[in-house]
């Protein structure tokens, strides 16, 4: 049962998990005992169809067979040989023919490994200190991104993490997403290395860029000789097989990469331009290095995941799953609330008229939003338990179970209308 395991977590881990937002799940998280397709089955024999899909990885869903057949091939070969292996010049070659501003690539082992050596890189090769971000973009859990991050960093109120120097802390300059006046003023006064961000923002709800903003960014980055720093780890491969820069036409100079890449198993990828990538040990003097680094088991999910992106109508399906979500919820909807959807990403944010960014995002219902998560999962269907998560769809999702959500959407926020009134 998921309250015995709970009980025994939290003498085991911090806060009884092993990642901040899966605690949020009230009153106690459910432990799932086996992934399938769209649902999560748990502990307790309940079937739940899942629009988490572990923090964005599983487009194809839980389990897809050819994924699950290329792991199992590679586990029959061994997983981890401490030399280059085939495998990872053949996922290698996939993400640079495919993602536009990727000349070369390093893969790591998870999108914060990712960042945090691309921002290495950007400082190491412009040879500045100064990185802009913005407010409520989250990059993951290493020094130079927890400052006014979103996610789970700012679920739990914590605006810069305990921990960090202040010297880091000074080398990072915060502009409101959007704000492309902020940018240029920064870029002018400062001697900046690079600007890093979300290209669709998707760990604050979802908030996508306005075209004139991230193609101000490349312009004016351009301009100042700062790099450019695309964090996909949620975007690539998920909004195309170019990612959020083949959607918006802009190349930056540096992609980091993550998640789908590796088809559910942990990974993370740095990908740019030939002649700063080169700056990277041993070619140059950036250090980076890792024992799991390019590790054959996420080379082989990633490399099956990303060929069944390429074969089949995944994108479609998922995509149009949750066009047909997002809009059937947002008719329902009768109080002030914005649907943000791009592609197989969207968020409903409660109780406000726009948002842009951070600043506006947080002035969303969050109460209301947690009642929405908790009624829903009660019916079987689990929603990210943070208003600033986003909600996935995946190739898995059939009309059934497309139907059957909507159905138990319609249900809950009726009842949520009779509990508060003001729905
Ligand atoms: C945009 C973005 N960058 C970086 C990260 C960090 O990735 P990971 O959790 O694999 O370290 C995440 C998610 O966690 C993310 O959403
Ligand atoms: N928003 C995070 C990454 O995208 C969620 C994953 C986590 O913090 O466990």
């Amino acid at each position: 049962m998921s309250i015995n395991l709970w009980k025994e977590a939290q003498q085991l881990f911090a806060g009884g998990v092993n990642s901040p937002v899966r605690a949020l799940v009230k009153p106690y998280p459910f432990y799932t005992s086996k992934g399938e397709g769209p649902f999560l089955i748990t502990e307790d024999g309940k079937k739940i169809v899942d629009y988490v899909l572990g923090y964005g990885p599983l487009i194809l869903g839980h389990s897809p067979e050819k994924v699950r057949n290329k792991i199992m091939e590679q586990v029959q070969k061994g997983w981890l040989y401490g030399t280059p292996s085939r495998i990872e010049v053949e996922l290698a070659k996939k993400i640079i023919f495919h993602i536009p501003s990727a000349q070369k690539i390093r893969f790591v082992n998870s999108g914060t490994e990712a960042t945090m050596n691309a921002i290495r890189l950007v400082r190491g090769f412009t040879g500045r200190e100064k990185i802009i971000k913005f407010n409520g973009n989250y990059h993951g859990a290493h020094d130079y991104g927890l400052i006014e991050a979103g996610s789970a960093v700012s679920e739990y109120g914590i605006t810069i993490s305990k921990g960090i120097p202040k010297d880091i802390v000074k080398t990072v300059l915060l502009c409101e997403y959007n704000d492309l006046t902020c940018v240029e003023k920064y870029l002018k006064e400062e001697n900046v290395a690079g600007v890093i961000m979300e290209p669709v923002m998707g760990n604050y709800g979802v908030i996508p860029p306005k075209t004139d903003f991230i193609k101000g960014i490349r312009e004016l980055t351009s301009a100042f000789g700062t790099l450019l720093i695309f964090d996909e780890v949620i975007t690539g491969f998920r909004l195309g097989l170019s990612g959020a820069q083949g959607m918006f036409g802009v190349v930056p100079d540096v992609t980091t990469l993550g998640k789908i890449i590796g088809g559910g198993l942990p990974i993370g990828a740095i990908a740019g331009r030939r002649e700063i990538m080169d700056s990277i040990t041993p070619a140059g003097e950036v250090f980076n290095a890792g024992t799991f680094n390019a590790n054959p088991l996420s080379m082989a999910a990633g490399l099956a995941t990303i060929e069944e992106l390429e074969h089949t109508n995944a994108y479609e399906i998922s995509n149009e799953a949750a066009k047909v979500i997002s809009q059937e919820v947002d008719q329902m909807m009768k109080i002030d609330h914005v649907t943000h959807r791009v592609g197989s990403m969207m968020q409903f944010f409660l109780g406000v008229k726009e948002v842009k960014n951070a600043t506006e995002a947080k002035k969303a219902n969050k109460s209301l939003y947690l009642n929405l998560h908790e009624q829903l999962l009660k019916e079987g269907v689990f929603i990210p338990p943070s208003q600033l998560e986003t909600i996935f769809t995946s190739a898995s999702h059939s009309q059934n179970v497309i139907n059957f959500t909507i159905d138990k959407f319609r249900k809950v926020l009726r009842e949520i209308k009779n509990d508060k009134g003001s729905s």
